[in-house]
């Protein structure tokens, strides 16, 4: 090595140095490419040898399908499946579906599908465990639970435990003479891993002498009151239900002790577990229809457990269903269109916007175009566009373009005040609800007195109606302030299957909702899943929709019974309407005056139009069944009017006359109408009234007797002497003829009412014995029964 321009010699480490440097240069290039010549043999060599480690994101996915025993507990575990689904959402993005293109993942923060994908994923790693109690002194119900429950597992689709992938594992039978009550009724066992979740069922047969039945329901009732336990400790199980058995021969009623004690565990349990009443409580006459009714049981049952499976809820309950106080405390409003006075405070705002003046609604004409906006998420089934009255053509004539509106849309206060009132809205102008008389046969306490009369079901009953509009506002309906009126249609016209859908399906879920009500029965709650009766009568006028003919035909298609109530303010519309099964028309008053001021119609003619329709009715009468429907209201239509109201019976010479007491509920604030207490006639009062009725349309000639009555509805029913076969009535309704009748001649067919007349009225229904189904228990306002007087 040389000096350095400085005359330093180099060390012998930097002369080193210098050398790798040089021989670097000169041989970078080979020595490079051999490096990565080697390490691609050795990447070879050890990715030909070794297993490979899965995925991690993979092996998440797996563990989903077949999670270890361990990893879902409790609250953290669905912390754990939501990473997971992330990290499966994050490899399924990176990796790129089949075709799609890679690219960058994009979080989005969609916390409502996280968490649903966090339950289901947790819900299929949990299993449900049935537990099946039962009681039995002379064996016959433990019989019946050991068939029970092989027959349970396999309607559940086998059992987890045989490796069916059902959530369900082998439902375990238990003896209550055997069982430890600490283990299973003061709180709910865990399993071993705690990954189960327990559904109750308990077989209870009834026993009026001393069994174990009484130690049991001693222990439930102890659990429940003991101040050191919480009131609902088996609140944590999914749900249960109960099926009684008993014996009619000896104890015929439920008053009279029938399945009394399944009646009792019923409702302990219901207190116990915090309202979990899966399904309404089973009863079975174990020598007659014993085996029927809990065949039925066990359909209905399966249908929970089934949603109970993929939701692990038991979905929504009506107010106060199941309350663990078992409070049977019953709203007292009457719908079906009935009248009924009630106090409802009316918003100003609610009445400016739907109500509208006389003189807004006679200004709008013709609609001559479209505009409906659809909102996002709204129906796109194309609506109507029609007015189909004649009337109303100022507007028209005064070149007025009328934008079409929705009658109540979801944003209006009406959409609010219905919904409030328990009514589901249809699309834009129909609407469904449950009646207090449907709630109260589900429970067995009695139908409305169309049962009485006309032997229609009230379980099986729906009430709807495709236009909550109407054109009057009459002093009794407590609805005139919250239900938009008009003598035209002008608003959008929603297509009948629609409608027919949408009540259907709203009404189904609002009896769904009943499932766990005290004291709904199970065979009825059953029977009620098949609508047989559509009361077009809820509120407003159901002849306004303009498709109303087809609507009807979707009824009837179902056979599904249409009674359709009618002002008399749209004759037009009356005529041209087709068979139904029964057709009502309001007769509020006697005479134009009374009309004028009870009605309150809209419409100028309305004295004209009432009358033209009581000729159609006439005219229609061997063709429809027609019933007039006078609704009395003490100090406006009773008084003096028995004659003019027989000289419109004369007129119309309908095939029946109702005859009802309007119902109070509450003070009234009936708009400006003011009415009270004190205009609700006495049961008494409307006795009296109908045989000045009947003597009045005798004194005319007039063929028509009392036929029935319903006193708890405050109604009575007068019949024209064609429904009077070998000296007894025959109010009744043949629904099967009906629709065979239909089938045959079509919906303008030529059959007459008599044609579909059914068996004589019952007794208890007839004038004089009040009406009162001797099936079902009267009950007070608190539930408690009425002793038959
Ligand atoms: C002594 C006795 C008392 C009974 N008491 C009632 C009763 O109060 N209410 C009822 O509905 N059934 C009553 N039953 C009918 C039983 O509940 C019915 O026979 C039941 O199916 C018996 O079930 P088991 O064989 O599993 O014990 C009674 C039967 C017996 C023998
Ligand atoms: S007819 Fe139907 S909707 Fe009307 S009160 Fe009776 S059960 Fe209720």
């Amino acid at each position: 090595m040389f000096p350095d321009s400085r005359g330093v010699r180099p060390s012998v480490t930097e002369e080193i140095a210098q050398y790798v440097l040089e021989l670097w240069h000169e041989h970078r290039i080979p020595i490079i490419m051999s490096t990565l010549f080697i390490l691609s043999l050795v990447r070879i060599y050890l990715h030909s040898t070794q297993t490979r480690e899965p995925l991690r994101v993979l092996s998440n996915l797996d563990e989903k399908v077949a999670p270890k025993p361990s990893a879902v507990r409790d609250e953290k575990p669905k912390i754990e499946m939501e990473e997971e689904s992330e990290a499966s959402e994050a490899t399924e993005s990176a990796v790129g579906k089949k075709g799609e293109k890679k690219g960058p993942r994009r979080i989005k923060g969609d916390a409502s599908r996280k968490a649903r994908g966090a339950t289901q994923a947790g819900n299929e790693a949990r299993k449900i465990q049935v537990l099946l109690f039962y009681s039995s002194l002379t064996g016959s119900t433990e019989k019946i639970a050991q068939t029970f429950a092989q027959e349970l597992e396999t309607s559940l689709g086998d059992s987890a435990d045989k490796g069916s992938g059902s959530a369900f594992l082998s439902p375990k039978v238990l003896d209550l003479s055997e069982a430890d009550y600490d283990e299973y009724f003061i709180t709910p066992p865990k399993s071993e891993d705690d990954q189960t979740d327990l559904f109750y069922l308990l077989l209870i047969p009834s026993y009026n002498i001393d069994t174990i039945n009484d130690s049991f329901l001693e222990h439930l009732q102890e659990t429940h009151h003991d101040f050191r336990i919480d009131t609902s400790p088996l609140a944590p199980i999914l749900g249960y239900s109960v099926f009684g058995f008993g014996d009619r021969e000896g104890w015929p009623t439920e008053e009279e002790g029938f399945c009394i004690q399944a009646k009792d565990v019923d409702k302990w349990m219901a207190k116990l577990s915090a309202r979990k009443r899966a399904y309404p409580l089973g009863m079975g006459d174990w020598k007659r229809d014993g085996k029927e009714r809990l065949s039925e049981w066990k359909t209905g049952l399966v249908d929970v457990l089934k949603q109970l499976e993929l939701t692990r809820s038991l979905g929504e309950g009506v107010p106060g269903s199941g309350d663990p106080l078992e409070s049977d405390d019953e709203e007292e409003a009457e719908d079906d269109g009935e009248v009924l006075i009630e106090e409802v405070s009316v918003s100003k705002t609610t009445k400016g916007r739907s109500g509208g003046s006389l003189e807004d609604v006679e200004d709008i004409g013709r609609i001559m175009e479209f505009s409906r906006t659809d909102g996002p998420g709204q129906k796109s089934a194309a609506p109507l566009a029609i007015d189909f009255t004649t009337e109303g053509k100022a507007a028209a004539k005064k070149g007025v373009t009328v934008t079409v509106k929705e009658m109540v849309p979801k944003s209006s206060p009406t959409y609010a005040a219905l919904t409030k009132q328990g009514y589901a809205i249809v699309g834009s102008h129909s609407g469904v609800k449950i009646c207090r008389w449907t709630k109260s046969a589900l429970r067995g306490r009695g139908s409305c007195y169309k049962y009485s009369f006309y032997g229609i079901n009230s379980h099986q009953c729906m009430e709807s109606t495709p236009s909550l509009s109407c054109s009057n506002k009459c002093v009794f309906c407590w609805r005139h302030g919250t239900n938009p009126v008009g003598t035209t249609w002008r608003w959008v016209v929603d297509p009948p299957q629609l409608i027919f859908d949408g009540i259907r399906e709203n009404h189904y879920k609002k009896i769904k909702m009943m499932r766990g009500v005290p004291g709904v029965r199970a065979e009825r709650f059953a029977e009620a899943m098949r609508i047989r009766h559509c009361a077009l009568s809820l509120v407003g006028e159901p002849i306004f929709y303009p498709h109303i003919n087809e609507f009807l035909g979707m009824l009837h298609g179902e056979h599904i019974s249409s009674f359709l109530v009618c002002n008399a303010q749209h004759p037009d519309q009356l005529a041209a309407l087709q068979h139904v099964t029964q057709l009502y028309v309001s007769i509020d008053a006697s005479n134009r005056e009374s009309l004028r001021r009870i009605d309150r119609p809209l419409h100028r003619d309305f004295w004209e139009r009432f009358q033209r329709c009581l000729d159609i009715l006439r005219e229609r009468r061997f063709r429809q069944r027609t019933v007039f429907r006078l609704t009395l209201v003490k100090g406006f239509n009773i008084e003096d009017e028995a004659e003019g109201y027989a000289d419109l019976v004369e007129r119309g010479l309908p095939c029946f006359v109702e005859i009802k007491g309007v119902t109070y509920c509450g003070t009234s604030t009936s708009s400006s109408a003011g009415l009270t207490m004190a205009n609700v006639p006495f049961y008494q009062e409307v006795c009296d009234f109908v045989v000045a009725l009947e003597k009045a349309l005798l004194k005319r000639g007039l063929q028509y007797g009392i036929a029935a009555e319903h006193a708890h509805s405050c109604c009575i029913l007068l019949a024209s002497e064609r429904f009077r076969v070998d000296g007894k009535w025959h109010t009744l309704i043949d629904y099967d003829r009906f629709f065979e009748l239909l089938e045959e001649k079509g919906p303008d067919g030529d059959f007459s009412p008599e044609d579909y007349m059914g068996p004589p009225t019952p007794e208890w229904a007839t004038w004089g014995q009040g009406g009162f189904d001797p099936r079902d228990q009267r009950v007070d306002k608190k539930g408690r029964p009425i002793e038959a007087a």
